[in-house]
């Protein structure tokens, strides 16, 4: 229950609103700082010299306010427009590795794809909005990163 302040008035009031958003991707897990077998040994089937693809669920998390003459903690058409330039058009139907300048000497494991989302998705949003960035990679293998 939300506390009320000296005049009466209910104090601020916060929340979370979660936008799901699937992208479908190519990639191969090999690190450039490891030798060939190595990458083998530690990727497995995901080394892959010609990759393999996923269907990809991102849940992007804001935290704040709600703010008292909108009702909203922010419109989720804002949100729904940061999501398309952050995640739909640099990563839906590309090849992670070879279409995303980030990932040339980055893994594109799922924990990387996240804080490739976060950054991007953070300089999108107003200050201290945004609160986690979870990725399905498939339905069993999921990634939380909240920007630590
Ligand atoms: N820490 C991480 N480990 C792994 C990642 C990752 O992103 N972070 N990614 C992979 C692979 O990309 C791979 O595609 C996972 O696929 P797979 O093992 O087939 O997926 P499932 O576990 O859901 O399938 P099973 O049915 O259990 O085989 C590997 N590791
Ligand atoms: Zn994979």
């Amino acid at each position: 229950m939300a506390q009320a302040d000296s005049r009466n008035e209910v104090a601020e009031r916060i929340g979370y609103i979660t936008r799901v958003q699937s992208f479908s991707a190519c990639h191969r897990l090999h690190s450039p700082t490891l030798s060939d077998e190595v990458n083998k040994r530690i990727f497995g089937k995901c080394n892959n010299p010609n990759g393999h693809g996923h269907n990809y669920k991102v849940e992007v998390t804001v935290r704040g306010k709600i703010d008292r003459h909108t009702g909203m903690v922010m419109n989720i058409t804002d949100l729904k427009q940061h999501i398309e330039e952050v995640i739909m058009i640099p990563l839906d139907h590309k090849n992670l590795d070879k279409d995303v300048p980030y990932f040339a000497n980055v893994v594109s494991t799922t924990e990387n794809v996240a804080v490739y989302i976060w950054d991007n998705m953070v300089k999108q949003l107003p200050a201290n909005l945004l609160y986690e960035v979870k990725i399905h990679e498939t339905d069993k293998n999921i990634v939380v990163y909240r920007g630590e």
